[in-house]
């Protein structure tokens, strides 16, 4: 179903008239399902930012066995395990486990790069790579410390939700909200980023990305006990939980609500871009944002930079030597960023931190201050991505060292930069 933040409804088609009409807990539900209610807010927000779902299910999700501690791999929100590293960061693809290898699902895929802030007190984000080459089978997923933006970078993942399947592949973008059991099915070798992220929302009435593009799956249920037993596994205040039920929690009959999963392709965003002088700053880019309390400041703005036309006068065109008070962690799915054309490879990330100073490789400063400038197309069969959040980011020990996928050349790309300061320059004659 197409919208953003809608009120949506949906039954299965095998049980027509499951949503109770009028009310939301009748005494005695259709069907006999239980109704359960899913807040993404609190009772006492204003209508308008109010989130909620209804969900009409076989059992629900309070019948289960106790949760206890779960190994937690590579995931955590240890923000001190080693000294911070204020340095331009880069890392080389990271490694997709083969399918002939050992079994690795999305859960235990799972690494945390970098992130800062507290689950406790809600606040803060935190930046996960999966790379996994299985199903989960009897194994769902759910989050109670934020949402996730999933971004696929190869191959598709089939994500069953409570609120029905979603078929999610490069070039799309996912948000499963806080809480919501997943089960991700593996097609093919999947690495993506993920970011906790909460309140979302974008601006204007047409343009960027269009809220009938974000699309929220239909109710689907299946009714199966599960022997052998069914593991809910739980991240909640950093750590992981599992628990045990006998029955599949994908049993979710009918809904209906604004609080839901969705996906949007990116192929969708309309791009707006500089046409006449000047280089823009990529806020205009941006996809989703999650806001903080402080106006215009955000957690994170989740923003891209697909192909478009470059028609800037009088101009260097890429993006500009930079020191920004906002962390910039960016990725690549597929194609050569603008600004580095070599060695921000697909699959693979950059963190520029609070004040770290960044910009375009010396190759590229060559190239856009000695080019004619004609309108050209920028991008061509490139999809970068950026988080750009207001956190001072941790950087992790997995991330540092043990992916031993950190590109510890990477600062000599600036290296060839030497001086064109003359200081007899003239202003030419107008
Ligand atoms: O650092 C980057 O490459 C991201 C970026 C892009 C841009 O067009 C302007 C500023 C900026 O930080
Ligand atoms: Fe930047």
């Amino acid at each position: 179903m197409s919208g953003f933040g809608n009120e949506f409804s949906s039954e299965d088609p095998r049980c027509p008239g499951a949503l109770p009409e009028g009310q939301n807990t009748p005494q005695v539900c259709p069907y006999g399902l239980y109704a359960e209610q899913l807040s993404g807010s609190a009772f006492t927000c204003p209508r308008p930012a109010n989130k909620r779902s209804w969900l009409y299910r076989i059992l629900p999700s309070v019948k289960h066995k106790p949760f206890t501690l779960v190994p937690c791999g590579n995931l955590t929100e240890n923000w001190n395990e080693v000294e911070p590293d204020p340095n331009q960061l880069r890392w080389l693809p990271f490694t997709v486990p083969k399918s002939t290898e050992k079994k690795v699902d999305f859960v235990a895929g799972l690494h945390t790069i970098c992130g800062a802030g507290d689950t406790k007190s809600r606040n803060g984000i935190a930046i996960h790579v999966y790379t996994c080459n299985s199903s989960m089978i009897d194994r769902c997923f759910n989050n109670s410390d934020g949402d996730f933006l999933i971004v696929p970078q190869q191959g598709e993942i089939l994500i069953t939700t409570e609120f029905g399947k979603m078929k999610v592949e490069p070039n799309e973008i996912c948000v499963i909200q806080v809480i919501l059991n997943v089960t991700v099915l593996i097609f093919c070798f999947v690495s993506g980023q993920m970011c906790n992220i909460r309140c979302i929302c974008f601006a204007g009435a047409n343009g960027l990305a269009n809220p009938r593009d974000f699309l929220c799956p239909v109710a689907w249920y299946e009714d199966r006990k599960v022997a052998t037993g069914y593991t809910i596994i739980n991240k909640y205040q950093g750590k992981l939980f599992a628990c045990q039920q006998d029955f599949s929690p994908f049993n979710v009959v009918a809904w209906h609500g604004n609080y839901t999963p969705y996906k949007y392709n990116l192929k969708n965003f309309m791009v707006i871009n500089c046409v006449a002088f000047d280089h823009a700053d990529p806020s205009i880019f941006t996809v989703l944002t999650a806001k903080t309390t402080r106006p215009g400041v955000a957690i994170a703005d989740f923003v891209i930079f697909p192909p478009r036309w470059g028609v800037a006068d009088h101009t260097f065109r890429p993006p500009y030597y930079h020191r920004n008070c906002m962390s910039e962690f960016m990725g690549l799915i597929h194609g050569h960023y603008e600004a580095k054309e070599e060695g921000f490879q697909p699959g693979g990330a950059s963190l520029h931190s609070i004040m770290t100073p960044h910009g375009p490789d010396a190759d590229c400063f060559e190239k856009n201050t000695t080019a004619e400038l004609k309108p050209e197309r920028v991008a061509e069969g490139t999809m970068a991505f950026m988080f750009e959040s207001s956190f001072s980011m941790a950087v992790t020990k997995w991330g540092l060292q043990t992916c031993q996928k950190l590109d510890k050349s990477y600062y000599q790309c600036w290296e060839p930069l030497c001086s064109h300061f003359n200081p007899n320059w003239k202003p030419s004659k107008k």
